[in-house]
């Protein structure tokens, strides 16, 4: 029902541009404020509007370069320089002689000239929708649950606010937008009573309703950065928890952000990489291949003939990291969504370190390049080159690769989604046990399965971090009390891993071995585990709510990301309703593991397979 409370989510709203105001030493000139007020306002009627793309040619950036007429990729194509600069590219890049060749022939029998990520994807779903024979319709039946239907939303153009005082701007209007909804809704359910939704939906707040829901998920788009990334992060959840009015805003979130138009681009483009960038290309697609929280992906052309993706940060949200989040938090406060034992002070700080570490592409290269020699010998996976001529702070490029997307491998045959499901834990593990450091993004954009050589392409190491040893020793032991059913084991470790104190209540200790308990249940059986029958984020989040409500203190600042990766893994198991041997894959990682302290082993706990 519509309440002061509402009223006063509206003001507090309004008084972030206030705030903002009193902040600022000096205030932007007022054209540019009525600009970004009236701005605000359409957003307040919807936060949908914006520009569809539109890729007009630009004039040529000189005369040496031209534009095709027909479409958004522009050719480069000066002859004389093309030869300099390629070889002062090969100058320049740290890849050896042998990567480069490398590169070329893994860019040549990687690159379908035709199909491309998107194309394959969208393919898939068709196929899914037009399912004739029986056969079809069965494996159509079978995997409808992983595929929620999805409104496909056409990108828009629109300029990415850069300055603190323009986003700070955009969380306000979406904050009143927000509120506004919150009271229409709220009028709405007066008159005409609560919407019956299935299950317990029908409890949720005026504030969670659909509208409010895909209002959040557009204005996320045309902000972009912090606040786009944790809705990302959200939107990967298991669709029996979430309400659907909110998954599919999500799924929006998920599907990419707006794009910013040619001109911010190239300013990011001359600033990071010189006027001249465009002499290490034959050709630059105009038109993103993805725009995601961070950055938007561009194909490219290299002068000798390689297909590159470069990914170009949208400009200032490096600089607003904090004060998106600031924001973000604000909202979250006033909507009264968030229970006392989420630590959520914890949870931000952790949150930014990670933002600040993912938007340093220097930082991403360097991940990128550890994670290909430390897989070089692992079947099954391909990590892509770097080409540190053409990359920057802001700017990355790296050779580009085919493949599906992992949630949209469904409509694949059982045996490859086996595949895919082992290989994907197969891989979590060794990152977490092995090599001690682990890509913690599990967007499932991230792994792109190439059907052709069987293997799962690995992009985007901006969330890639180190584990310490000890921490990793463990966590092992503490993952295998769990598969053994020891809850002494599973309170030793988690007391020496930091997740409780030791004082906790009876009900808090319970509830916390039973949800280790349920985690470790694919670990727990010699043989197969099945997740297309499991039902462990059910089963876990009826004790997530009594975790929340007796927690002693906040998990240690490693389980955030390493959490979200672990659900990621299963979460995509279950999506792909892969049939894995969990049991034998962590065995076979525990027999070889060399623990730092030997003697300390397990209180108790078997490892018979
Ligand atoms: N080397 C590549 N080859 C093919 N496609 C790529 C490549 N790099 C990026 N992409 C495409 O661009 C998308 C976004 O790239 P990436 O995940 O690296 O960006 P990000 O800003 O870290 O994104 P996110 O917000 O998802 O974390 C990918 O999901 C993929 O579709």
């Amino acid at each position: 029902m519509a309440s002061s409370k509402d009223l006063t989510r509206l003001l507090t709203g309004l008084s972030l541009v206030a705030n903002e105001f009193v902040k600022r030493s000096s205030p932007p000139d007022f054209q540019t404020l009525f600009k970004n007020a009236l701005l605000s306002a359409t957003d307040l009627s919807g936060i949908t509007k914006g520009n569809l793309r539109q890729f007009s040619n630009p004039p040529p950036p000189s005369s040496s370069h031209h534009a095709t007429a027909s479409d958004s990729v522009v050719f480069f194509t000066d002859h004389a320089s093309s030869q300099s600069h390629s070889a002062a590219a090969a100058a320049t890049t740290t890849t050896n002689v042998d990567d480069v060749d490398h590169l070329s022939s893994e860019a040549n029998r990687r690159q379908s000239p035709d199909a491309n990520v998107g194309d394959v994807a969208v393919q898939i779903t068709e196929d899914l929708r037009s399912a004739k024979t029986a056969d079809e319709a069965a494996t159509a039946a079978e995997v409808a649950p992983a595929l929620p239907v999805v409104r496909k939303r056409r990108p828009r153009e629109r300029k990415v606010p850069a300055t603190p005082f323009s986003r700070a701007l955009g969380f306000a209007g979406l904050g009143a937008g927000l509120a506004w909804g919150t009271l229409q809704e709220s009028a709405k359910r007066l008159a005409f009573g609560t919407p019956n939704l299935q299950g317990n939906q029908s409890a949720f707040s005026p504030f969670l309703s659909e509208s409010n829901a895909e209002r959040l998920a557009l204005a996320l788009c045309r902000m972009r950065g912090a606040a786009l990334k944790i809705g990302q992060m959200l939107s990967i959840q298991d669709e029996s928890l979430v309400p659907a009015p909110i998954l599919a805003a999500l799924e929006i979130v998920r599907q990419g952000a707006d794009v910013m138009p040619k001109s911010q681009l190239n300013q990011v483009l001359n600033a990071e990489l010189g006027p001249d960038w465009s002499s290490k290309l034959i050709s630059f697609d105009y038109e993103p291949i993805a725009a995601a929280s961070i950055g938007q992906v561009h194909q490219a052309v290299m002068k000798d003939g390689v297909r590159v993706a470069m990914k170009i940060q949208y400009p200032g949200v490096a600089d607003s990291i904090d004060s998106d989040i600031e924001n973000v938090k604000l909202l979250l406060n006033y909507t009264n969504l968030i229970p006392k034992g989420l630590y959520l002070d914890r949870a931000i700080k952790v949150a930014k370190e990670e933002l600040s570490r993912e938007c340093d592409y220097k930082l991403e290269a360097a991940n990128q390049k550890r994670f290909r020699d430390l897989l070089a010998g692992t079947d099954g996976f391909y990590v892509p080159l770097v080409v540190d001529a053409i990359s920057s702070k802001r700017v990355l490029t790296t050779e580009l690769v085919n493949g599906i997307p992992i949630d949209k491998v469904a409509l694949l045959d059982q045996e490859t989604r086996n595949y895919i499901g082992g290989k994907l834990l197969e891989l979590t593990l060794k990152e977490l046990f092995v090599f001690q450091f682990m890509q913690t993004d599990p967007n499932w954009g991230n792994f792109l399965f190439d059907e052709v050589t069987k293997t799962i392409n690995l992009i985007d190491f901006g969330a890639a971090r180190d584990y310490p040893k000890r921490f990793v020793d463990d966590y092992l032991r503490m993952v295998l009390a769990c598969a053994n059913g020891d809850s002494d084991g599973v309170i030793e470790m988690s007391m020496r891993l930091g997740f409780i104190t030791g004082e906790e209540s009876d009900v808090m200790l319970d509830a916390h071995v039973q949800a280790g308990f349920i985690v470790g249940l694919p670990f727990s059986k010699p043989g197969e585990y099945d997740f297309r029958s499991t039902n462990i984020t059910q089963s876990i989040s009826h004790l997530g709510a009594t975790m929340l409500k007796h927690r002693l203190t906040p998990p240690p600042d490693e389980a955030y990301s390493l959490h979200r990766k672990l659900s990621g893994a299963f979460l995509a198991c279950i999506k792909i309703g892969a049939v894995v041997p969990c049991r034998k894959l962590l065995l076979e990682i525990y027999k070889h593991h060399k623990f730092g302290d030997e003697n300390e082993i397990l209180s108790s706990g078997s490892v018979s397979a």
